[in-house]
């Protein structure tokens, strides 16, 4: 059974179902670290001084155990037996100048590793931000925003310790490794022999019992992962919770996800506990070999017993790499499977992709044409079967028709969110796919139904529309869209800071900073997906008269729903099942009394 099928089937009224979560460890692939490796590349010169900075500290650290053995059998007991102070003070000393040497080197490293792995990680994250901004709006159908936003920020964040501290680290514990070996088997071969013997026994000790703890970590974050889905999602239906007073259904679901999660912590930790002593037991009997084999060399006078101590402070700083290595190796599989994540987006070709031949669309009048557009969002579901639709400049066009008919598919595709199936798309005459996505879309305009207001001032949010545009500009927009006075009536004018999404605004007042958005990018097309929330008579009147000076000389497309809307614009498209069914203006279709009849008749019947 799934891990996530034990969630849904604990839970009695299963009501909701997550996910698992994507695995959190992947093998080892050298590709993929070599690919990660070239985001250091531009900082190789940085690194140098790092990597001599590492080797020097490694130097002094493996010197300090030969000093002690230098003093204990040349100043404290050497063969002539007499101990020579002035030697144990001049020894003492290069012992301090190390440590200081040892200080300063790991100071500089540190510093320098942090610096460096944070710039990879901006590059890292800049690259990944920048791509998937590009990416189409296919992409983005097939995926939840969270799963998105993980990517960009914990996957990031994962690999943070791999380069800030991971690298360096590791070279440095390998560089350890190998001294302290060297230095033991060549002194005494036998003894180094001997004193490694637990060697194996340790790496097979520390390798299974993290292997348990990794995966007990593992599940740790998977329960936590699923918490935050439900916090979410919680948090975003709020509303509707409290609306449909289901706190306490809400809170049993939460409570249960909690004491899973509490429990599965609680495993990993005492696992997490019990890899110290089993360390600390193994490595006692490296120690006790080391005494035990080492009197008995002391009394054959094979060895001294300076000799003894210096091996017995290797041996100190020899199990400490080994335990990081192993700390190392789990990090890494975690940054394998974080890195194959950014990869798989970074690798994705924005479907909607540009031709290396693409000139920049010239200035537009604003004449449209759609040629006998198919399309599809799905293989084998057509969402537009065939439509034609000429549009002279300058004409206002509203779409009409029953939800699911194939409104907002249009406007898609001429925004070029995506590429028809069938036909083409023509602006002035020219095809959409033939010129750059960025002067096509600067040149067309969209005043989307949920109006997204950013966190920032009402000033900025108008001047999203055009960054360069001057206060002036910004105020002389909202003036022609009647949303001056409302601005002016709050605390801070235009600096009022607004919420994410606008939540201190009304519908009306968030549509009016919309199309003063758009009246300051000033396009030649527009579009407006017009919102479907009844607004009071007097809010209405303002949003037709603003609408008047915004449509005023350009060619516009209308999602319709208001009649007042529907009633003036020049041309009305009335589309069912992605097909068009009529085609007129508001007296001519009103006389057919076809199906644009049928569904102003609709509206009036729910008046
Ligand atoms: N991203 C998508 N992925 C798959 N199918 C989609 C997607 N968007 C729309 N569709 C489907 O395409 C068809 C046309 O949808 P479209 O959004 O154009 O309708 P609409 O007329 O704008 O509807 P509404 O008035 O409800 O906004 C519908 O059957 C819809 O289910």
């Amino acid at each position: 059974m799934s891990a996530t099928s034990k969630v849904k089937a604990s839970n009695k009224n299963e009501r909701f179902v997550y996910q698992d979560d994507e695995l959190i460890e992947k093998p080892f692939n050298w590709g993929q670290l070599r690919r990660l490796a070239m985001y250091m590349k531009p900082y190789t010169k940085q690194l140098l001084p790092v990597v001599i900075m590492m080797i020097l500290g490694t130097l002094t650290r493996l010197g300090v155990p030969a000093l002690v053995i230098l003093a204990i059998d040349e100043a404290i007991a050497p063969a002539s037996g007499t101990t020579s102070i002035p030697k144990l003070v001049i020894i003492a000393a290069f012992m301090l100048f190390l440590y200081v040497l040892q200080w300063a080197s790991n100071t500089y490293r540190i510093k320098y590793t942090n610096i460096i792995g944070q710039k990879v990680i901006y590059d890292l994250r800049n690259h990944l931000f920048q791509h998937i901004q590009k990416l189409s709006f296919r992409f983005y159908d097939k995926r939840p925003a969270g799963s998105v936003l993980v990517r960009v920020t914990n996957d990031v964040n994962s690999l943070q310790d791999l380069f800030t501290n991971g690298v360096v680290n590791l070279l440095m514990d390998c560089v350890q490794l190998f001294g302290i070996v060297i230095i033991l088997l060549v002194w005494n071969f036998k003894l180094g022999i001997a004193v490694m013997i637990t060697v194996p026994l340790m790496f097979l000790v520390s390798t299974t019992l993290r292997k348990r703890i990794r995966f007990a970590w593992q599940d740790v974050r998977m329960k936590q992962s699923r918490i935050n889905a439900h916090l979410n999602e919680s948090i975003q239906g709020m509303k509707v919770t409290q609306a449909y007073v289901q706190e306490k259904d809400n809170m049993g679901f939460f409570n249960q996800m909690n004491t899973v999660n509490v429990n599965s912590w609680n495993k990993a930790s005492a696992l997490n506990q019990a890899f110290g002593p089993v360390i600390e037991i193994t490595s006692a009997v490296g120690t006790f070999i080391l005494f035990w084999y080492g009197a008995h060399l002391i009394q054959q006078e094979a060895i001294t017993v300076g000799l003894l101590v210096g091996y017995a402070n290797y041996i100190g700083n020899f199990w400490d790499p080994i335990n990081r290595l192993g700390q190392m190796y789990s990090q890494l599989l975690i940054a394998m499977a974080s890195s194959e994540r950014i990869f798989e987006f970074i690798d994705e070709e924005p479907t909607v992709a540009e031709l290396t031949a693409a000139k920049p669309l010239p200035q537009i009048h604003g004449a449209v044409k759609f040629d006998n557009i198919v399309f599809e969002y799905e293989k084998g579901r057509p969402a537009l079967k065939g439509v034609t639709i000429d549009v002279k400049a300058g004409q206002s066009i509203a779409l009409v028709g029953h939800t699911g008919s194939g409104k907002s598919t249009i406007i898609n595709l001429l925004c070029r969110f995506y590429d028809p199936v069938e036909g083409r798309v023509l602006i002035d005459g020219i095809d959409i796919r033939d010129v750059t996505i960025e002067s096509l879309r600067s040149q067309v305009g969209i005043v989307l139904q949920d109006t997204f207001i950013f966190a920032g001032t009402i000033r900025d949010n108008i001047r999203y529309g055009r960054l360069n545009a001057t206060d002036a500009e910004v105020v002389k927009a909202a003036q022609a869209v009647n949303a001056h006075d409302f601005i002016m009536s709050l605390p801070d004018g235009y600096d009022t800071q607004v919420e994410e999404r606008g939540n201190v605004l009304s519908m009306g007042q968030r549509q009016l900073l919309s199309f003063a958005r758009a009246l300051l990018a000033d396009p030649r097309i527009l579009i407006l997906d017009e919102a479907t929330a009844s607004i009071d008579t007097e809010t209405e009147l303002k949003i037709q008269e603003a609408l008047k000076a915004l449509l005023a000389g350009r060619t516009s497309f209308m999602i319709a729903h208001r009649l007042s809307t529907i009633r003036h614009a020049d041309e009305i498209i009335v589309l069912d099942h992605g097909k068009i069914v009529e085609q007129g203006n508001h007296e001519a279709l009103i006389a057919k009394r076809g199906v644009y009849n049928g569904l102003i008749e609709a509206q009036y019947r729910f008046l």
